[in-house]
């Protein structure tokens, strides 16, 4: 794999960099720029290590550098921590020339994205993401957000960091089902819009659930899926910032995988429950005689192909189909998914007939019916 750094340059609210490489912290200076006085590393304890080195880089540098130690995963995305991290901001006289730092995964950045939206109405943040998840998607595009006990990310803003260092050395250390999780994102961004993402998967699946490996031509597989991830959600974002229109296509498979992760209390990786909700969301598609069986049955293989679930219980439906109603993407009553046309054609279905959709989840229940003739 090569040692150069790659960039995908970004324009949404201002012009940064996303540098995928590898040995990448030395970079954060040069994006911090002189101006900036003091840093808030923001960590959980996981990430405890390379915080720490980060946080002498910058010492090193002139920098003044705190760190803020979060909770783990979800944990980390509440009113509660979003307000600790606003009392060291305060205790320590943060300023708008200074700034925030991220490191860790999608949740981390989450959280350390809306802390800097909203410290003094936004101050600088760059995002260091360390899972696969956080490189293809959530450190990427300026969706930052918390959870409340209503939903998942129903508070938030959209903010633009000023660059995202993808190191990739960060996932020698990802555990299986984490980086697992990651590929599901990365599956979404092949159906969405770029295909080769799918043959990518699909040739090197099994090595892939393997991970951690050691083998170079899989870490430059990796490497290009992140790339072309990065490279999808750039375009749109950049088109489209706030979510007017075309960015809803990067929520597919989300409508119901964030009611999973709500009725299951955040028991579930955030990419197992968009795997789940992909697959529903080609059901209803399919049902609605937009797509064909034979896209509805790639979603199945290739997700299952790397370990990715396919089903959710049968008996939660009501609970779920209750939490969908508060879905970013709903206008009043009116639910709306996106839905695929085909392999790269994401378009929207607009208030499904509620027997179409009961239709689509029983397809995907645990006891769903062998048979597809549901509706037929
Ligand atoms: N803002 C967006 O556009 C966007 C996009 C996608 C997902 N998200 C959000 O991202 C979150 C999911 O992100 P995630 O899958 O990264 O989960 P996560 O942040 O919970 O991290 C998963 C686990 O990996 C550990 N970890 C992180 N880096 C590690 C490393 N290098 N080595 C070992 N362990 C490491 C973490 O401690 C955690 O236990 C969800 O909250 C989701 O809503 C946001
Ligand atoms: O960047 C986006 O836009 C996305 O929808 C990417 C999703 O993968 C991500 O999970 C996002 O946080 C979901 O946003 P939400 O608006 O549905 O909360
Ligand atoms: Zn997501």
């Amino acid at each position: 794999m090569t040692d150069t750094p790659s960039v995908v340059q970004i324009t949404a609210e201002r012009t940064y960099d996303v540098v995928i490489g590898r040995q990448l912290l030395g970079e954060l200076p040069g994006l911090l720029g002189a101006g900036v006085r003091k840093v808030l590393i923001v960590h959980t304890e996981a990430l405890e290590a390379s915080a720490a080195a980060v946080r002498e880089d910058l010492l090193a540098q002139g920098y003044e550098a705190l760190l803020a130690v979060i909770p783990d995963a979800e944990g980390a995305k509440s009113v509660d921590v979003l307000a600790f991290c606003w009392q060291i901001l305060g205790q320590s006289d943060f300023t708008r020339s200074d700034a925030i730092v991220s490191i860790g995964g999608g949740a981390t950045t989450d959280l350390a994205g809306f802390v800097a939206a909203t410290w003094l109405r936004g101050i600088m943040v760059v995002h260091i993401p360390t899972t696969l998840l956080g490189m293809v998607d959530a450190a990427v595009g300026g969706k930052t957000g918390i959870n409340t006990a209503e939903g998942k990310n129903l508070v938030g803003a959209f903010y633009s960091p000023a660059g995202v260092l993808c190191d990739l050395v960060a996932l020698e250390t990802l555990p299986r089902w984490d980086f697992v999780a990651g590929l599901a994102e990365i599956i979404k961004t092949g159906f969405i819009a770029d295909p080769v993402i799918l043959d990518l998967v699909e040739a090197n699946a099994e090595a892939l659930t393997a991970w951690p490996t050691a083998d170079e031509h899989l870490w430059g597989v990796v490497r290009e899926l992140v790339e072309r991830s990065v490279v999808v959600k750039g375009r749109v974002v950049s088109e489209d910032l706030k979510e007017a229109s075309l960015r809803e296509i990067l929520n597919y498979g989300h409508t119901l995988a964030h009611a999973i992760e709500q009725v299951e209390r955040f028991a579930w990786r955030h990419g197992a429950a968009v795997s789940v909700g992909m697959v529903f969301a080609a059901e209803l598609a399919r049902l609605a005689g937009r797509l064909d069986d034979e896209v509805v049955d790639r979603h199945r293989s290739i997700l299952g192909s790397v370990g990715l679930p396919l089903t959710y219980r049968g008996d939660r439906w009501e609970q779920l189909l209750a939490v969908m109603r508060r879905d970013k993407k709903s206008r009043g009553d009116l639910l709306r998914f996106v839905v695929l046309e085909g392999v790269g054609k994401p378009s929207r279905l607009e208030g499904p007939d509620p027997v179409l959709l009961a239709a689509a989840f029983a397809e995907i229940s645990a006891d769903a019916p062998t048979s597809r003739a549901v509706l037929l």
